[in-house]
C-alpha cells in the first residue's frame, strides 16, 4: 500500500494496555488493547463519557497515554503524524466555528502535511481539494464561511478535509450525528469505496442500526475494551447490554410503514442519548416490541 508521498505502508492501529489520564486525575481510558488493518471500517460504541473522543485524541497525539503504546504501522504515533498517514475528523463539539475561514481553506488543511513551511499550494493540492469537495457535495459552498453552514454541511466539508489529506487511516468520530438520511448515505458509500481501497476507519457512532451494514469491525468501550472483533462475533445483545447499561429497546416495525421500496435497511432512532432505541424495518403485520431491557 503507497501513500501519496511513494512510501510504502500497510494501515494498521496497534494499541496495548493504553490508559489516559486528564489534568484533574481522571482516568478516561484503562487498558485499552486492540489491533485494527487496512480495509476495516471498525465502529468504535459506547455510551457518552464512555472513552471515545479520548481514544481518537490519544491515536492523535492530542493527549499523552498514562501508560501503554500505541503505533501505526509500525510506527509512533509522532512519526506517523509526520507522514501525514492519519486523517482525524473531530466532534462537531471540539472544532471552533467562528474561526474566520472559507470551506475550501478548511478542505485545504488537509494538504499542510505535503506542502513546505511557506503552506503554497501546489496544482496537485488544488486537485485533490476539488475532487474531494465534489466527491463529498461541497464544491458550490466552497467561498462560503464554515461558520455559516449547517450541521450536516459542515460534517460534509470536514470528510472533504480528510478525502484531501489521502491519509491510509481515517479518524472519524460521530460523522452521523446530526446528518440527514441523504448525508448519512453519502458518508457510507464513501466510506465503503475508501475501505475497498484498503484504508483502515474508525468510526464512532451512537447510530446501532446501521454498524451491521457498514462496519466489518465492532469495538464496544466503557473505559476500557468490552468486546472487539469481527461484526458477525461481536455484534449482539450481551456486548450491546453490558456496553450501553441494558437500556436498548428493539421496536420492530412492519417495512411498509417505513417505505414502499423493497430496501430492507434497519432504521436507528435514538429516544435521547442514554437510551438509545432500535427500530427494525423488518417486513410484516402490526408494530410490536421485541425486547426491552433495563
Ligand atoms: N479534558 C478533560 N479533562 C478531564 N476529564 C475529561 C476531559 N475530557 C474528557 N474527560 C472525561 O473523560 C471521560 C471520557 O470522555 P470522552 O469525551 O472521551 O467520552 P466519549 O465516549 O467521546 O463521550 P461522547 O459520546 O459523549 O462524545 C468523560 O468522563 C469526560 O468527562
Amino acid at each position: 500500500m503507497f501513500n501519496e508521498t511513494g512510501e510504502v505502508y500497510v494501515p494498521c492501529i496497534h494499541a496495548r494496555n493504553v490508559s489516559v489520564v486528564y489534568g484533574n486525575g481522571f482516568k478516561a481510558i484503562e487498558n485499552v488493547s486492540f489491533e485494527l488493518n487496512g480495509g476495516t471500517i471498525c465502529a468504535l460504541m459506547g455510551i457518552n463519557g464512555g472513552g471515545k473522543s479520548t481514544l481518537f485524541k490519544s491515536i492523535m497525539g492530542l493527549v499523552k497515554t498514562h501508560s501503554g503504546e500505541i503505533s501505526l504501522s509500525t510506527l509512533s504515533v509522532a512519526d506517523a503524524l509526520k507522514k501525514t498517514m492519519v486523517a482525524y475528523v473531530p466532534q462537531s463539539e471540539d472544532i471552533d466555528w467562528d474561526f474566520p475561514v472559507l470551506v475550501k481553506e478548511v478542505v485545504m488543511q488537509g494538504r499542510f502535511g505535503y506542502m513546505n513551511f511557506l503552506r503554497r499550494p501546489s496544482k496537485k493540492d488544488h486537485e485533490a481539494v476539488e475532487a474531494a469537495m465534489q466527491r463529498l457535495g461541497v464544491d458550490h459552498l466552497k467561498d462560503r464561511q464554515i461558520g455559516e453552514l449547517s450541521g450536516g454541511q459542515k460534517k460534509r466539508v470536514f470528510l472533504a478535509r480528510a478525502l484531501a489529506q489521502k491519509s491510509m487511516i481515517i479518524l472519524l468520530d460521530e460523522p452521523f450525528t446530526g446528518v440527514d438520511f441523504n448525508t448519512e448515505n453519502v458518508i457510507m458509500d464513501l466510506l465503503q469505496e475508501l475501505k475497498a481501497a484498503g484504508h483502515l476507519i474508525l468510526v464512532s457512532t451512537h447510530n446501532l442500526g446501521n454498524v451491521p451494514d457498514y462496519c466489518n469491525e465492532v469495538i464496544f468501550i466503557n473505559r476500557t475494551i468490552i468486546d472487539s472483533g469481527a461484526t458477525e462475533a461481536v455484534f449482539n445483545q450481551e456486548n450491546i447490554k453490558a456496553t450501553f447499561g441494558g437500556v436498548l429497546r428493539q421496536v420492530g416495525i412492519p417495512q411498509s410503514t417505513l417505505h414502499t421500496d423493497d430496501d430492507g435497511r434497519q432504521v436507528t432512532i435514538f429516544s435521547d442519548h442514554e437510551k438509545p432505541a432500535v427500530f427494525y424495518g423488518d417486513p410484516g403485520e402490526g408494530s410490536s416490541v421485541v425486547t426491552e431491557s433495563k
